[in-house]
Formats: structure tokens, C-alpha cells, sequence
């Protein structure tokens, strides 16, 4: 069901979850428009020690300073800085947490990438039990958003800014078709090669290089991303709060799960805002599986 009167995820928001969806909506033709020029690494290291591009810090500034200018978001935090900014009026109640542009350096190469916003309802760092919409813009031939509010999950095309209401009810399909995990093979912990060896049998391999564009795949068709833990990295790569819980927001939403190997990325308890975290993302089936396997 589309079209205005459709029940959507924007349409459940309330005034100021709206409001900072319709902020992001609206940054992403300023974050696509200023890519081209901001391909270049810069000086800086973000608290992850990843080196910055200019177009990471570029879009985590229009976010900052549109999000915090909203009625009733008191907190913003980002990949991109080690502290939470707190707004001036520090009465609001919604605390955003972005990856500014995910998959960034997919510019070098001209590749997707994305935004990831997850609104929580309490001070960051906090476990994605305190999220209440999160969602994230695809920079791709076509610039979309997936929103999920509640039990709904929507998608929307931007143009000029504005999120027009594409499917109403996003749902990953029954018969998944799509992997794609992040790391190297030889760096995989041989429960989740094992892991890997059954789901190949069965899906195809779809590997981009942004978390955004291969969750985006496996919402599209159903199936499972993963960037899971390393033997040298326990923890894996990607984040908990700005990237893994959000997307495991959007996915129950549509009807998947989430995990971190042993439990939902919504129950993992951040004791630091940057804490990185084992992700594995879609289909119930699958998640279910890798738990088995990596019990
Ligand atoms: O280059 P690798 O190791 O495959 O890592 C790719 C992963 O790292 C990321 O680019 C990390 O996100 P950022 O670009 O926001 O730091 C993910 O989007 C992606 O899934
Ligand atoms: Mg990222
Ligand atoms: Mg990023």
C-alpha cells in the first residue's frame, strides 16, 4: 500500500522524530551535492582511528548543526567526534546518533554509500532497546530512505529534499537470495567459516564495500550481511550505536533480526559510545542459524 493515505513510518512519527527525519531527508542532496569535491583524505583520525575524507566530516557538520537546531533533540553524536554535542536548550527528549556517511571511502572508487541515523529516547551511549525510529539515506543511482518507526518499515525516494512515500511496508521476502560479510576469509573464526559454508550454498554473493548498500541489497531481496567478529579483531569493525543498532531497529521492523553472535544488537549494552560490535543483519532464519553455529 502507497500513496498519501498509506499507513508508513514517517507517518507514525512523532512531531520531532519527524522533524529530524525530514532534517536528514533533507541534508542528503547537500551531502551528494558536495561529494564530488571532498574525495580527498584529510588530516584528522575519527575516534575509531579511521582516517577522515573531507566529505565525512563535511556531512557529520550539517548534521550536527541541523539536528541540534531541532525542537526536541537535546544530544548528537557521531562516528566522526569522540563526544556527545548537546543542544543549547537541552529540554528535548531525542538523542541522535549518525554515521555521517557510511562506506565513505566507496568514494574513491565512485561506489554506494550512506547516512545512518538512529533517534534514541534516552542520553548516548545506550542499547538499541532505547530507539524509537531509526532509518538511513542510500546514495545510489537514486538517492532512497529506509525508515522504520515502531513495527513499520517504509522507503521513500528524496527528491529536491523531500521523502516520497515508495513502499509503505517494507518486509524482507520469505526466500532470502542475497550474502555478503565483511573481512578477510583467512581472518574468519572457523565457527562462522562454517557459518559461511552453509549460506553459500544457498545465496548469492553481494559484497559492496558500505554496510548501507549490502543491507539495502538484503532488505531488497532477503538474506544476510554480516561484518562478524575477526581472530583479529574480537569485536569485528563496525559500530554498535552509530551503525549495528540502528539497522537492527530497521530490520526487526521489516520483519528480520539481528545479532551479535549470541543476542539481538538491540540488547547489547554500550559501556562507550564507539564500542564496535560483531554484526550480523537480516532474515530471521539466517540470524537464528549463525547464533546455532556460533553457539
Ligand atoms: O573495507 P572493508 O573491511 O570490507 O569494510 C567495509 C565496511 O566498513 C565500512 O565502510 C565502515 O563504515 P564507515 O565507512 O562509516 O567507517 C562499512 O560501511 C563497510 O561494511
Ligand atoms: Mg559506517
Ligand atoms: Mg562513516
Amino acid at each position: 500500500m502507497s500513496g498519501p493515505d498509506a499507513d508508513h513510518a514517517l507517518a507514525r512519527a512523532d512531531g520531532a522524530i519527524a522533524r529530524v527525519v525530514r532534517a536528514v531527508a533533507r541534508t542528503a542532496p547537500d551531502v551528494r551535492g558536495g561529494l564530488a569535491d571532498r574525495r580527498m583524505y584529510g588530516t584528522g583520525e575519527n575516534p575509531s582511528g579511521e582516517q577522515q575524507l573531507a566529505a565525512d566530516v563535511y556531512a557529520d557538520e550539517l548534521l550536527e548543526e541541523r539536528l541540534l537546531a531541532i525542537d526536541g533533540v537535546a544530544g548528537y553524536a557521531s562516528e566522526e567526534r569522540p563526544e556527545v554535542v548537546t543542544a543549547a536548550d537541552t529540554d528535548g527528549g531525542y538523542h541522535v546518533a549518525c554515521d555521517p556517511l557510511d562506506g565513505s571511502s566507496n568514494l574513491k572508487s565512485n561506489n554506494a554509500m550512506g547516512t545512518i541515523f538512529g533517534v534514541y529516547d534516552t542520553p548516548l551511549p545506550a542499547s538499541g532497546a532505547h530507539i524509537v525510529a531509526a532509518g538511513y539515506v542510500l546514495y545510489g543511482p537514486i538517492t532512497t530512505l529506509a525508515l522504520a518507526v515502531g513495527d513499520r518499515a517504509s522507503e521513500y525516494v528524496v527528491r529536491d529534499g523531500e521523502p516520497e512515500l515508495d513502499t509503505a511496508d517494507v518486509t524482507l521476502p520469505a526466500d532470502p537470495v542475497v550474502y555478503g560479510f565483511g573481512g578477510r576469509v583467512p581472518d574468519w573464526p572457523d565457527d562462522f567459516a562454517d557459518y559461511v559454508a552453509s549460506v553459500e550454498q544457498e545465496l548469492k554473493l553481494r559484497y559492496g564495500g558500505a554496510m548501507i548498500a549490502d543491507v539495502n541489497q538484503v532488505l531488497t531481496y532477503g538474506g544476510v550481511f554480516a561484518y562478524p567478529a575477526l581472530e583479529s579483531a574480537p569485536e569485528g569493525k563496525l559500530r554498535l550505536v552509530f551503525e549495528g543498532a540502528p539497522i537492527g531497529y530497521l530490520m526487526a521492523a521489516a520483519g528480520g533480526a539481528s545479532s551479535d553472535g549470541a543476542r539481538s544488537l538491540l540488547e547489547v549494552e554500550p559501556t562507550d559510545l564507539h564500542q564496535r560490535a560483531p554484526l550480523h543483519l537480516g532474515s530471521t532464519e539466517l540470524i537464528e542459524r549463525l547464533e546455532r553455529t556460533l553457539d
